[in-house]
């Protein structure tokens, strides 16, 4: 048996330092291949000073140190492998070998000893030794290996003698020779014997130095780890170097480029300075050629200035003096001033009589009014419209309004007459001067020379014009320019004193087209600028009625809207039914209407919804005179009824508004058919009005309210105990001079009408 400590190459076999830290790689390569491999260069760790300037002459396919030795190492992980692999497969051939050699003796049959079949990559040592105790020869120990004296005895020990060694020497013996062949026999297997004996050694021998390589196999397999972690961590290491190297660079060429720009910043700086030093030089010489000019001018001016002196001394004085007589004017300024504000104060408190006195007026006016028990009459004319105002530039050429209290209306028609009355012959000339002949003169002069007469006719002959003047006087004339606002301002009181038991009427008299409408309702589309007199009205007897509930006044209000057409009474409030028939009826002091909607009103608004529904069921029919022609004459009539819960006092009154219909003359019109009948019913009823009217202004015993249905309604207004007033509408235009003539002298006569003074109903 050889035991692990004779094996002759065994290193790591030897006690001492641990074979992975004593041995350097390069000798363990040497003992594993048998021959000396050269150290591998890179594994030499590479000075710090030389490190960047070799890495810089590198070329790029060039290894770099840490892959070197990698390669190096890989190249001894795989020897060291290939070596196990040679070494199990000398195991594999071992145990086939010993299993045919164990085979062959149990067969008993003398055979050739095997020689083992050992693979040429096998190390040589073990070669040699195997052959050598095959042959069989006495081992060969190598110089300073150590002396085993078991492994000699095994190996020196003598072999048996082979067959034939005793007596035949190799000769066959005869076939008698029994003897002879069985000791042939005996020696054979005691050859073969020692043969077996020797090999199952040598096997023995080969496993220890297996295991001793496995060994030394694993240790170099962890120092292969180790060198491939230190050459992963150099690599780490180069990858950082080299990512600083290249933040070096950068950071240089950036330094460079920063420089190289401050050098170019500095080199304009300079150039710029330059520049500005040479114009500084140039205005320093400037300047200091001023200054000499300069210095000369102070010299004058210094010379001068003692005359200055004296001049400022005197004018000093004169300030001082002025001041003086200033603040003498200031005291008088501010002496005028309180003078002022007293005055201001003066004319401000007359100002507040001034309206004062100015509402006096108009109550003592309306109180005079009413003392007087006339109707009043407010003349409005409306503005020339659209078309109207073609070819007049919009100027109402034959009418003047003169009086500047708006009470006058002068008419003024440019004609071609001559007028002749009883005294005098009147022309007008063309320059409008108008010459008036007495009658007596002309007569004597026709009598007198013919010289005369023909100057005279000749007069009258190119006197082509005559001024025919018309002037009215009314309570109030407005012209077109006074809107709705002005208006209801000047019938306020009257509406307010339906709210105080009075019945009032108003109503609009004019010919169609006239703004009799407008007046009443408002324009043709209705916001609060045109809104007309009836919404107004409304408005101011809810606003009213609300101011007198703090004084213990409760109102009710009934409303109701009727329209007369074609001597018909029409209920507007109703639902259209046109088969219900309402009568006039005298209840007492007023005239009922039958079957007639009456609807308790509480609000503004609930007013106002009824007139809308009111105008859609009004009758309109287009005539040539007006497009809107309202055909019938409508009346509204709000029954007014208050209670005082402080005072007891009760009181009703009834506010009658009355848009009556058109009234132009029936050749005016041009109706035909149902617009003659029309245009006869409200001529009609408008004469009936204009009679009865006449009637009570002539006191008469019988007054004709009967005659027409509009009269009959009215007649509690129109008589004693109402105040009345009138509006009459004239139109601008100057084709309508007749129609307004006619409607101006209508309403002179209601205007100068006593009906009497009006009563309060009250209990
Ligand atoms: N003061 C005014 N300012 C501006 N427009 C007015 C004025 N008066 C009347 N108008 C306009 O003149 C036109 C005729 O007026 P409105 O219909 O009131 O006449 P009317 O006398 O009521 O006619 P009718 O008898 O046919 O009802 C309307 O378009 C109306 O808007």
């Amino acid at each position: 048996m050889v035991s692990k400590k004779s094996f002759p190459v065994s290193v790591g076999a030897k006690s001492g330092p641990d074979p992975m830290t004593s041995l350097k790689p390069h000798r363990l390569l040497k003992d594993l291949n048998g021959s000396r491999l050269p150290m591998p260069r890179m594994l030499k760790p590479p000075t710090p000073s030389s490190h960047f300037s070799k890495k810089r002459s590198r070329s790029p396919d060039q290894p770099t140190n840490a892959e070197k030795k990698r390669r190096v190492l890989n190249s001894s992980s795989e020897s060291i492998s290939s070596k196990s692999s040679a070494v199990k497969s000398f195991n594999l051939r071992k145990s086939s070998s010993t299993g045919n050699l164990r085979a062959s003796i149990k067969e008993e049959k003398p055979k050739a000893i095997v020689k083992p079949k050992l693979n040429a990559s096998a190390k040589k040592p073990i070669t040699s030794t195997v052959r050598q105790t095959a042959n069989p020869v006495v081992p060969v120990r190598k110089v300073g290996a150590p002396q085993n004296s078991q492994a000699v005895s095994a190996v020196s020990k003598k072999p048996p003698p082979g067959p034939g060694a005793g007596g035949g020497g190799g000769k066959k013996r005869p076939a008698w020779d029994l003897k002879g062949r069985l000791e042939d026999m005996e020696a054979k297997l005691r050859q073969q014997t020692y043969q077996s004996s020797s090999q199952n050694a040598l096997i023995e021998e080969f496993e220890g130095r297996i295991a001793h390589l496995e060994t030394q196999k694993a240790q170099l397999s962890g120092a292969v780890q180790q060198k491939e972690e230190l050459a992963a961590s150099t690599s780490r290491e180069v990858q950082d170097l080299r990512s600083q190297l290249r933040q070096i660079e950068d950071s240089k060429d950036h330094m460079r480029r920063e420089l190289e720009r401050k050098i170019s910043e500095l080199e304009f700086n300079r150039d710029s300075l330059q520049r500005q030093k040479e114009s500084l030089e140039g205005e320093l010489n400037a300047t200091r050629a001023e200054i000499n000019g300069l210095k000369m001018t102070v010299a004058q001016l210094q010379s001068s200035q003692a005359g200055i002196s004296a001049q400022l001394q005197a004018t000093k004085e004169q300030l001082d003096k002025e001041i003086s007589d200033g603040k003498e004017k200031d005291r008088e300024i501010n002496m005028l001033k309180e003078t002022i504000r007293q005055q201001l104060a003066e004319i401000e408190d007359y100002n507040n009589k001034c309206r004062e006195h100015e509402t006096l007026r108009r109550k003592l006016h309306n109180t005079i009014q009413e003392l007087k028990g006339n109707i009043r009459v407010f003349c409005r004319v409306r503005p020339l419209l659209g078309e109207e105002c073609l070819g007049n530039d919009g100027i109402i050429s034959h009418m003047g309004f003169p009086d500047p209290d708006h009470k006058v209306l002068e008419l003024q028609k440019v004609s071609g007459d001559i007028t002749l009355n009883e005294s005098c012959l009147t022309a007008i000339h063309r320059d409008n001067k108008t010459i008036t002949f007495p009658l007596q003169s002309c007569l004597t002069a026709s009598r007198r020379d013919n010289k005369t007469i023909i100057f005279l006719l000749q007069s009258c002959l190119t006197a082509s014009r005559r001024d025919n003047k018309y002037e009215f006087a009314f309570d109030k004339v407005f012209e077109p320019s006074a809107d709705q606002a002005v208006v209801f301002e000047e019938i306020a009181q009257l509406v307010q004193s339906a709210l105080d038991g009075y019945n009032v009427c108003i109503f609009a008299y004019g010919q169609t087209g006239s703004g009799k409408t407008y007046t009443m309702e408002g324009g043709d589309v209705i916001d609060d600028q045109n809104k007309g007199m009836i919404p107004r009205a409304v408005c101011q007897i809810f606003q009213s009625t609300e101011e007198l509930q703090s004084k213990g006044w409760m109102y009710e209000f009934e409303a109701s809207f009727l329209e007369i057409y074609n001597e018909t009474v029409r209920d507007l409030l109703g639902n259209g039914k046109d088969n219900i028939k309402h009568e006039l009826k005298t209840a007492g002091q007023e005239v009922v209407v039958t079957n007639l909607t009456m609807v308790k009103v509480t609000m503004e608004r609930e007013v106002h919804n009824l007139l809308e529904k009111a105008s859609q069921n009004r009758s309109v029919a287009g005539t040539r005179c007006n497009q809107r022609s309202s055909r019938s004459h409508s009346v509204f009539r709000l029954k007014i009824v208050g209670k005082n819960s402080i005072t007891s006092e009760e009181c009703s009154g009834t506010l009658n508004l009355v848009d009556l219909a058109g009234s132009e003359k029936l050749k005016e019109s041009g109706s035909e058919g149902q617009r003659l009948k029309e245009t006869k019913a409200i001529n009609s009823s408008l004469s009936s009005l204009g009679n009865v009217i006449m009637a009570l202004a002539n006191k008469d015993n019988h007054i004709p309210y009967r005659n027409s249905k509009l009269t009959s309604l009215l007649q509690h207004s129109l008589g004693g105990n109402s105040k009345t007033l009138m509006f009459v509408n004239v139109s601008p235009k100057e084709e309508c001079f007749q129609e307004t003539l006619n409607s101006l002298r209508f309403a002179t006569k209601v205007n100068q009408c006593h009906i009497g003074t009006a009563q309060k109903k009250a209990k």
